[in-house]
Order: structure tokens, then C-alpha cells, then sequence
């Protein structure tokens, strides 16, 4: 796969793989056990917007939630890929926003319903320009989001409970990871809501930064 394409991995990847409660002070400030293997869910490739588009807040949707996520986009197709050679299979990085609908995922818990209705709107993963692999250290990243100038959330990499590789290699042991494909691996402590009117903007410390606009659907 020539990396001109792989640049382009959200008109043309398969899959948006997502890590729940990968960092310990997340999971606490919702008040969720940490979870002794990955716990992973999948969001629409339909859910992206690029930069220059704007975060949609749905008519059903009571508080919508920012995540801030460091996406790892995949290169080369692999199953049961062992960690050890699990790097190889990184083509680059991007910056994500794992947008949730906190009331809708509530009740989905409560009566242990799945959560692509909370997680799966239109708009509800905005996603920076493709990362070179080599701009990026994935185990000591610094990512950050802002609402309106404000810090929200402040985190680096180095605190996730499952590595890169680890998540690499566990994903495929369930399901064939494909070029293009992009795996968010969780969010850091600091999740809130956006209402319309609001602008977020995130980053990885010294790589990118993005800004989205939030509107009523
Ligand atoms: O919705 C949640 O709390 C789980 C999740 O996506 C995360 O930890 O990033
Ligand atoms: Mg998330």
C-alpha cells in the first residue's frame, strides 16, 4: 500500500476500532472497574469528520461527551499478529475525538445494551490529517483538549494500561486488522460535555493540533 493512500485511511479504511478504560484515572472519574483484558467496541467509518467540518449534536442527544484519543492507523493486513512484530504493522498516527453520547451510553449500561448508538452518530469521531509514524513516540505522547481556550483534558500515552502493541496484537487475535483501519486507544482522565456554540480544540503536544466546532444537528 503506497502511503499516499494510507494517508487518505478515512475515505477508504474498513474499520474504527475503539479501547475503552484503557487509562486508570478515566475509568475512576466514571466510576468503572479497570478492565483485565482490553475492552473494545467499533465505531462507524461514517462517524468521521475532517477538519473544516463540525461536531453535530443529535436531537436525542442530552449531553455529548469529548474524548481526546491518540488513533493508531493501520499498514498491512494481519491476524494473530504477536506483539514482538506488532510495530510493523503501525503506518502512521492521528488525533481523535471519541464523541459520546454520555446519556445514551448510561442507559445502555444500565440495561447492558451496546454502545454504538452512544458512540456511532454522524460526526461523532472528528479526525486530524494522517501523522507520519515517525513524528510520534506512542508510549510517551502528551495529548490535551480544550473547550472554548479552556483545558479539559491534559494526559500522556504513557499511562494506558494496554500498549500499542499489546492492543495491536489482541485485536487480531479477534479480527483481521486491514490497511487503513484506525484503532483509538482510549481516552485519559477529564471527559465532559460540549454544547452548540462551542469550539474544541486537541492536540498531540509538538505534532498537530485540530479545532471543531460544535452545532445542533
Ligand atoms: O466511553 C468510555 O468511557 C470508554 C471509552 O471510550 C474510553 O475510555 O475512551
Ligand atoms: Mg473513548
Amino acid at each position: 500500500m503506497s502511503s499516499g493512500r494510507l494517508q487518505d485511511f478515512v475515505k477508504f479504511g474498513r474499520k474504527i476500532i475503539a479501547v475503552g478504560r484503557n487509562y486508570r484515572s478515566h475509568a475512576a472519574e466514571l466510576g468503572n472497574p479497570v478492565p483485565k483484558e482490553p475492552l473494545l467496541f467499533l465505531k462507524p467509518v461514517s462517524s468521521y469528520v475532517e477538519m473544516g467540518g463540525a461536531i453535530e449534536v443529535p436531537e436525542r442527544v442530552q449531553e455529548l461527551h469529548y474524548e481526546v484519543e491518540l488513533g493508531v492507523v493501520v499498514n498491512g493486513s494481519g491476524r494473530d499478529i504477536p506483539e514482538s512484530s506488532a510495530m510493523e504493522y503501525v503506518g502512521g498516527y492521528a488525533l481523535a475525538l471519541d464523541m459520546t453520547s454520555r446519556d445514551l451510553q448510561s442507559a445502555a449500561k444500565k440495561s447492558g445494551h451496546p454502545w454504538s448508538v452512544a458512540k456511532g452518530y454522524d460526526t461523532f469521531c472528528p479526525i486530524s490529517p494522517f501523522i507520519e509514524k515517525e513524528k510520534v513516540n506512542p508510549s510517551a505522547a502528551r495529548l490535551w483538549l480544550k473547550v472554548d481556550g479552556e483545558t479539559k483534558q491534559n494526559g500522556v500515552t504513557t499511562d494506558m494500561i494496554f500498549s500499542v502493541p499489546y492492543l495491536i496484537s489482541y485485536i487480531s487475535s479477534i479480527m483481521t486488522l486491514e490497511t487503513g483501519d484506525l484503532i483509538l486507544t482510549g481516552t485519559p482522565e477529564g471527559v465532559g460535555p460540549v454544547v452548540p456554540g462551542q469550539v474544541i480544540t486537541a492536540g498531540i503536544e509538538g505534532v498537530v493540533q485540530v479545532e471543531f466546532p460544535v452545532k445542533k444537528r
